[in-house]
């Protein structure tokens, strides 16, 4: 039995990073300062990884980051101020509020109130309704790089059946988009769907974004698949604590053709993405207000 190529999500990551550092250059040769405001509320341990890993990145190329940690309590008026502030602030180019938000804080009231030219997470309706029609705006970190390690893997993925397992707005939805616009001809499967196993034996392309670990074995795929795993699950195993994917990787690596682990996989794209994505905000928002156009008063 053959065994797949292994996708290094780690080393496509540092091939983006070097690509932003290179940006992050060229913007401050002309005096502007790219930076991400990272909005933590709460005290979920695994969010408070999340932002560290994100602030350490960010700082790596050269992107100044703010962080702004807000108690488990704090209202939802005074978290849309927090936003008010940094829409206005014209040094900041990208806002990220960490998900999930607590209970009592509508989570889709919140995303909408970020200036969508800074939405580095692409989760405002403006952008997701632009990627939908094929506008080129900022797209959501996770599923863009899945997209970006399919296409190193595969190039053109043009005529490619992909099948998404999840329609979560935050991956399986704007990743089938995503495939769409790559002209895969696009399936997604999600917990109401019959015989999905069946249905996914039939894709060259696997997306597994679920939250259920090891749930994608062998019998999901056609031989010589490419699998990109998006879950991140932790379990006890062998009385310790480990991070495994949405896929077995023992078994479905003995016929795919090619799959990403857990971790180093789409985990470090993601966060690779990010940074990308503050990029071509400070970009968009410097294109579109020129000084020459816009007194300082503005
Ligand atoms: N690596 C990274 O950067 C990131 C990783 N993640 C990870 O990805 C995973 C998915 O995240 P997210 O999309 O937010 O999760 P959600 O819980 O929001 O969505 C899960 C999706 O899986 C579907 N589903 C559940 N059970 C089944 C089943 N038995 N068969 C088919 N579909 C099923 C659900 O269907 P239905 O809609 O019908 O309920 C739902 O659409 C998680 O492990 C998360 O931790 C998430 C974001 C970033
Ligand atoms: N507004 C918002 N945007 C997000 O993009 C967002 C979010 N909220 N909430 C949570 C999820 C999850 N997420 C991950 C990012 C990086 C890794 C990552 O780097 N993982 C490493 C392992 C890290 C570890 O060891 O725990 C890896 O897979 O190699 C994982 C998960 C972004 N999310």
């Amino acid at each position: 039995m053959s065994t797949a190529r292994l996708i290094d999500g780690k080393a496509a990551a540092a091939t983006v990073l070097a690509e932003v550092r290179g940006d992050v250059d060229a913007l401050e040769a002309e005096g502007i300062e790219p930076t991400l405001a990272v909005v933590l509320v709460g005290d979920d341990p695994a969010s408070h990884v999340y932002v560290r890993n994100k602030v350490l990145r960010a700082g790596e190329v050269g992107i100044r980051s703010l962080e702004y940690r807000l108690g488990a309590d704090v209202s939802a008026d005074e978290l849309l101020e927090l936003i008010e502030r940094l829409n206005a602030d014209r040094d900041v180019h990208g806002i990220l509020v960490q998900l999930p938000l607590p209970r009592h804080i509508d989570e889709n009231a919140v995303l909408e109130a970020i200036d969508p030219r800074k939405d580095v997470d692409g989760f405002h309706s403006e952008n997701v309704g632009g990627l939908s029609q094929g506008r080129e705006v900022l797209t959501p970190c996770t599923p863009t790089g899945c997209l970006r390690l399919l296409q190193d893997s595969l190039g053109d993925l043009s005529g490619l059946h992909a099948v998404v397992v999840g329609r979560s707005n935050i991956v399986g939805k704007p990743m089938a988009a995503l495939l769409l616009q790559a002209n895969c001809s696009v399936t997604v499967l999600h917990s109401r769907s019959r015989d999905a196993a069946a249905l996914c034996r039939q894709a060259d392309i696997v997306v597994a974004a679920v939250g259920r670990p090891r749930m994608i074995d062998a019998g999901w795929l056609k031989p010589g698949a490419v699998v990109i795993d998006v879950g991140i699950n932790r379990i006890e195993e062998d009385g310790r604590s480990r991070l495994v994917g949405d896929v077995d990787f023992a078994s479905a690596s003995a016929l795919a053709s090619a799959i990403t682990p857990v971790p180093g996989g789409v985990g470090p794209m993601t966060i690779a993405y990010l940074m990308k994505n503050t990029l071509i905000a400070a970009r968009l928002q410097h294109a579109a207000a020129p000084e020459a156009v816009c007194p300082s008063t503005c």
